[in-house]
């Protein structure tokens, strides 16, 4: 498998380089083609990406978060053409998290959903793309539209909480990988699904795992990391 990949340079694009190399993947352009592109890079550069990936009919994997409605739109119709697998966290753990938040956002009715992640000095957007996913699983099981139910300021006063609200806080500094907790808030308990990266290596794993699995998977369409670890 050749592989081409956007960001190659930037944190996560070291961590994958690292990573396939212990694999014997020889990067794309030594040994003639390209078989899959993984974008690690930025909105804008996913945008490219997409569009390149379905000019060339090169199957993509993108990681990439932050990206606006226009860009996500550009994913979108490149996948019309060509097999994507995007998430905005590649990690067997949080791909499970997803799946057991959505069970507790059910099973839990009424109890008050609030998401916290904390990350690395450097990160852009916020909240992260894994909170939300995790919102927006949350709020699939719970029949609403994650865009209704997010709160993602408060500050000064306000009314009170609206129960179907799903509250997100952010916290930004130092090296930290990416810590998320989903915190279910009932009137006498709390329950807290939590997932902590320890390195870069769980997504660099799932990148390169989405990589082996688009590659064999030629029907165009959008496909996320749980298709990808059959979760
Ligand atoms: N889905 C997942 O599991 C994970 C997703 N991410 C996401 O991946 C993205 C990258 O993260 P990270 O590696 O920490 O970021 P970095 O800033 O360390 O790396 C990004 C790299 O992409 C390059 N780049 C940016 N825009 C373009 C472009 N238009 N064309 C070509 N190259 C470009 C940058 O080059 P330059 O510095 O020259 O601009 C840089 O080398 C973020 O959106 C992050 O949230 C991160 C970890 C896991
Ligand atoms: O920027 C990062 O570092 C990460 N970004 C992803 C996100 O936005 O959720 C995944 C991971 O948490 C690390």
């Amino acid at each position: 498998m050749r592989i081409a990949l956007l960001g190659g340079e930037g944190r996560m694009g070291r961590a994958i380089k690292a990573l396939a190399q212990t694999h014997d993947y020889p990067p794309s352009g030594e040994e003639g083609g390209t078989d899959v592109l993984i974008d690690f890079s930025s909105p804008a550069g996913t945008k490219e990406a997409a569009a390149y990936c379905a000019s060339h009919n090169i199957p993509l994997v993108t990681g990439t978060t932050g990206l606006s409605e226009d860009e996500q739109m550009a994913v979108k119709e490149a996948a019309k053409k060509v097999a994507i697998v995007q998430s905005g966290n590649m990690s067997l753990g949080v791909t499970l998290l997803k799946r057991l938040v959505a069970e507790a956002a059910t099973a839990l009715e009424g109890y008050d959903i609030e998401i916290l992640e904390t990350h690395h000095r450097h990160k852009k957007d916020s909240p992260s793309g894994t909170a939300l996913l995790l919102g927006e699983a949350a709020a699939r099981a719970r029949d609403t539209a994650l865009l209704e139910a997010a709160r993602f300021t408060r500050h000064g006063r306000s009314e009170e909480r609206r129960p179907e609200e799903i509250g997100f806080a952010v916290r930004r500094g130092g090296g930290v990988y990416g810590e998320h907790e989903v915190g279910f808030y009932g009137d006498g308990e709390t329950v807290t699904l939590s997932h902590q990266a320890l390195g870069r290596d769980g997504f660099a794993r799932g990148a390169l795992a989405a990589a082996r699995w688009v590659v064999k998977h030629d029907k165009p369409g959008l496909y996320g990391m749980d298709d990808v670890l059959g979760l």
